[in-house]
C-alpha cells in the first residue's frame, strides 16, 4: 500500500551524474586545441602522413623556383647541356609537385572529414543521452545550430580552407629558407620590414575576430532558434492575430545579426592592409635586387629566383591572411561544439550495473525537485507505489503533476532524496535498463517519419511485426490500425495521425516495452470516451502485475484510481485515499 511522508529537504544523494552545465551565449574558446584532441586519437598516423606528404609537396614547389633560377643562369652562360638538364629537371619537379600536392590535399580531407564524422557522431549521441532538463532549458534551434550549421562550417573549412592554410605555411616556410640560402641579406632586409608591421596587422585582427565571430554564431543560433520555434506555433499565431508581433520579435534577432554581421566584416577588412604592405616590399626589393645585380653581387638568375619567391610569399601570405579569419570562424564554431559535447556528456551509469528485477517497488525517498533556485514543485516527499498498484495523480493545474511523472520515470534527477526501483537508484541506471522496467506516455506525443510499424517498434525490447500485430489486437486496436490507408505500413508523422491517435501509438509502444512500471500522463485526454475506456480496459487487462500510474484531470479516470494524490499549492503533501 502507499503511504505519503511529506519531509523536509533531505541531503543530497550520492553516486547520480552531476548536473549538466548549460550553454552559454559566447563560447568558451580557451584551449580549443587540447579540447578536441581526444577526437585525432585513431587519425593521428593518417594525419602525420598528409602533414609529411604537404611537406614534400611544399618542398618541391619551392625548389621549382630554385630551378628556374638555375635555368636562367644556364641560358645566360649559354650551356646548352646545362639548359638541357635544367628544362627537364624543372618539368620532373613540377610533376612530381603537382602529384604530391593533390595527394596531401586528399589525405588531408579525409582525416579531417573522419575527425568531424566522429564528432558529429559523438555530439549526437551526448545530446540524445543529455538530461531531460538539459534538453528543455535550451532553445531547440541553438542546439541544432551546433549540431549541423558548426559542423557544417567545420566540414566547408576543412574541405577548402585547410590544406590551402597548411600547404602555404609550408611553401612559406621553404621559401624564407631558401632566399636564406641565396642571400640572407636581402630576405633579413625583408623579413625586417614585412614581419613587424604584418604581426602589428594579424595581431590587431585577432583581438577582434574571437568576439566578432562568437557574437555572429550566437545571433545566428538565436535566428535558426525563433525560426524554428515559430514552425510548430504557427497555427497559434495565425488563430491570435500574432504573426505581426512575432516578427517584430524575429526583427530584433535579425538586427543583432546584421549588426554582428558589420562588426566581422569590418574586423576582416583589417586584413587588406597587408596588400598594401606587400606592394610596398615587392617595389622596394625590386629596386634593390636591380642595384645588387648592376654590381654584380647577384646574378641574373638569382634575381629572378628572387623576385618569383617573393612574389610566391606574398601570394601565400595573402591566401593565409585569407584563411586566418576562416580559422577563426572555424574556431568558434568548433569551440560551440565542444561546449555541446561537454555540456552534454555525462559520465553514464556502468552498462554491467546489475539489471533490476522484472518487479518491484518503485519508492520516492525524501524527494525535492525545481526547476530553478528556490521555487520547488515538488517537496520533501516519500512514496512506495508497491508492485501491481494503480496509483493516480490528480491536482490543479500547473501543481506539479507532469513533474512527478518525469521524476518517477527518471527522466528527472531529483535536487534532494533519490528515487529508486526495486532498491536501485534510477539515476544510477543505464537508460537501456531503466526503460526495460519504466515507461511513460506523455501528454504531448511526438512520432517519428516512417511507418506505423516503424514508430511502433521504437521501443528497447525490439519488438516483431507478430507481436505488434498481437499487441494491438490486444488493446482493442485493430479497427482502428485497419481504416488507415496501409494498415502498420501507413506513413505517419506528428502531422498526419491526429493528437488523439497519436497517444493510441504512444500507448500501443509502451505496452511493446513490456515495462514493470507504465505511467499515463494525460494519456487519453486526447481520446474519445469510447476509445479511452477500451483502452483502459485493455491497460487494466495489459497492467497485469504491473505498476500502473495515471495522470489525470478527469473525474472518470480519477475514479477508477486505487489511490489519489492531491497536490495543493504547488506541493504534493499528501494521498487522499485509497478509493474503492
Ligand atoms: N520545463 C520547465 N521549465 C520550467 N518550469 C517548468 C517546466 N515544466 C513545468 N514547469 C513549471 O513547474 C510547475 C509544475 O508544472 P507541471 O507541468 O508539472 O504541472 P501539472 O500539474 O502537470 O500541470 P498540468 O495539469 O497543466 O499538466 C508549473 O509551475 C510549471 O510552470
Amino acid at each position: 500500500m502507499s503511504k505519503a511522508v511529506p519531509e523536509g529537504h533531505t541531503a543530497s544523494k550520492t553516486g547520480a551524474p552531476p548536473a549538466p552545465f548549460a550553454l552559454g551565449d559566447l563560447p568558451d574558446q580557451r584551449a580549443v586545441f587540447r579540447r578536441a584532441a581526444p577526437f585525432l586519437s585513431g587519425h593521428r598516423t593518417a594525419l602525420a602522413a598528409a602533414i609529411a606528404l604537404t611537406l614534400a609537396g611544399a618542398g618541391l614547389a619551392v625548389a621549382v623556383t630554385a630551378a628556374i633560377g638555375r635555368l636562367v643562369d644556364a641560358a645566360g652562360d649559354g650551356e646548352r647541356a646545362g639548359l638541357i638538364r635544367w628544362v627537364v629537371v624543372l618539368f620532373a619537379l613540377v610533376a612530381a609537385s603537382g602529384v604530391l600536392t593533390w595527394l596531401s590535399r586528399y589525405w588531408l580531407i579525409r582525416v579531417g572529414e573522419h575527425v568531424l564524422a566522429g564528432m558529429r557522431e559523438r555530439a549526437t549521441a551526448a545530446v540524445g543521452a543529455a538530461p531531460l532538463r538539459f534538453v528543455e532549458s535550451h532553445r531547440r534551434g541553438e542546439l541544432l545550430r551546433r549540431l549541423t550549421g558548426e559542423i557544417n562550417g567545420l566540414g566547408y573549412f576543412v574541405g577548402t580552407t585547410l590544406p590551402d592554410l597548411v600547404a602555404a605555411v609550408a611553401v612559406l616556410a621553404f621559401t624564407v629558407v631558401m632566399l636564406a640560402v641565396y642571400s640572407w641579406l636581402l630576405i633579413l632586409g625583408l623579413l625586417v620590414v614585412f614581419v613587424p608591421v604584418a604581426t602589428v596587422i594579424v595581431r590587431g585582427f585577432h583581438r577582434r575576430a574571437g568576439p566578432a565571430y562568437a557574437e555572429v554564431a550566437a545571433a545566428e543560433a538565436a535566428v535558426a532558434a525563433s525560426f524554428s520555434e515559430s514552425l510548430p506555433a504557427q497555427e497559434q499565431l495565425r488563430i491570435s492575430g500574432a504573426v505581426p508581433r512575432w516578427l517584430e520579435r524575429f526583427g530584433r534577432n535579425n538586427d543583432r545579426l546584421l549588426d554582428a554581421q558589420t562588426v566581422q566584416i569590418r574586423t576582416e577588412l583589417r586584413l587588406d592592409r597587408l596588400a598594401l604592405l606587400q606592394a610596398g616590399c615587392v617595389g622596394g626589393l625590386l629596386v634593390l635586387s636591380a642595384v645588387l645585380v648592376g654590381r654584380n653581387a647577384l646574378t641574373v638568375g638569382t634575381a629572378v629566383v628572387f623576385v618569383l619567391a617573393t612574389r610566391d610569399i606574398f601570394h601565400r601570405f595573402e591566401s593565409v591572411a585569407a584563411a586566418i579569419g576562416d580559422a577563426r570562424e572555424a574556431h568558434v564554431q568548433l569551440a560551440r561544439l565542444l561546449d555541446l559535447i561537454r555540456a552534454t556528456e555525462q559520465p553514464q551509469p556502468a552498462t554491467d550495473s546489475p539489471q533490476p528485477p522484472a518487479r518491484g517497488v518503485l519508492t520516492l525517498a525524501g524527494v525535492g525537485f525545481g526547476y530553478s533556485q528556490g521555487q520547488p514543485v515538488v517537496q520533501g516527499l516519500s512514496l512506495a507505489i508497491e508492485s501491481g498498484e494503480r496509483l493516480v495523480i490528480a491536482g490543479e493545474t500547473g501543481s506539479g503533476k507532469s513533474t512527478l511523472g518525469k521524476l518517477l520515470a527518471g527522466l528527472y534527477h531529483p535536487d534532494q532524496g533519490t528515487v529508486s526501483f526495486a532498491g536501485h537508484d534510477l539515476s544510477c541506471l543505464s537508460a537501456e535498463r531503466l526503460r526495460a522496467r519504466i515507461v511513460l506516455v506523455p501528454q504531448e506525443v511526438a512520432l517519428v517519419e516512417g511507418s506505423l510499424a516503424e514508430n511502433l517498434a521504437l521501443v528497447s525490447s525490439r519488438p516483431d511485426q507478430p507481436r505488434i500485430e498481437e499487441t494491438i489486437e490486444r488493446l482493442g486496436l485493430s479497427e482502428w490500425v485497419a481504416s488507415l490507408p496501409d494498415g502498420l505500413a501507413t506513413p505517419v508523422g506528428t502531422h498526419t495521425l491526429s493528437a488523439g491517435e497519436c497517444q493510441l501509438v504512444a500507448i500501443a509502444r509502451a505496452v511493446l516495452a513490456d515495462p514493470a512500471v507504465l505511467i499515463l500522463d494525460e494519456a487519453t485526454a486526447g481520446v474519445d470516451h469510447q476509445t479511452a475506456g477500451r483502452i483502459e480496459e485493455a491497460l487494466s487487462v495489459a497492467a497485469d502485475d504491473r505498476t500502473l500510474i495515471v495522470i489525470a484531470h478527469r473525474a472518470d479516470t480519477i475514479g477508477r484510481g486505487r489511490l489519489l494524490l492531491s497536490m495543493p499549492e504547488g506541493r504534493v503533501t499528501e494521498i487522499v485515499g485509497p478509493r474503492s
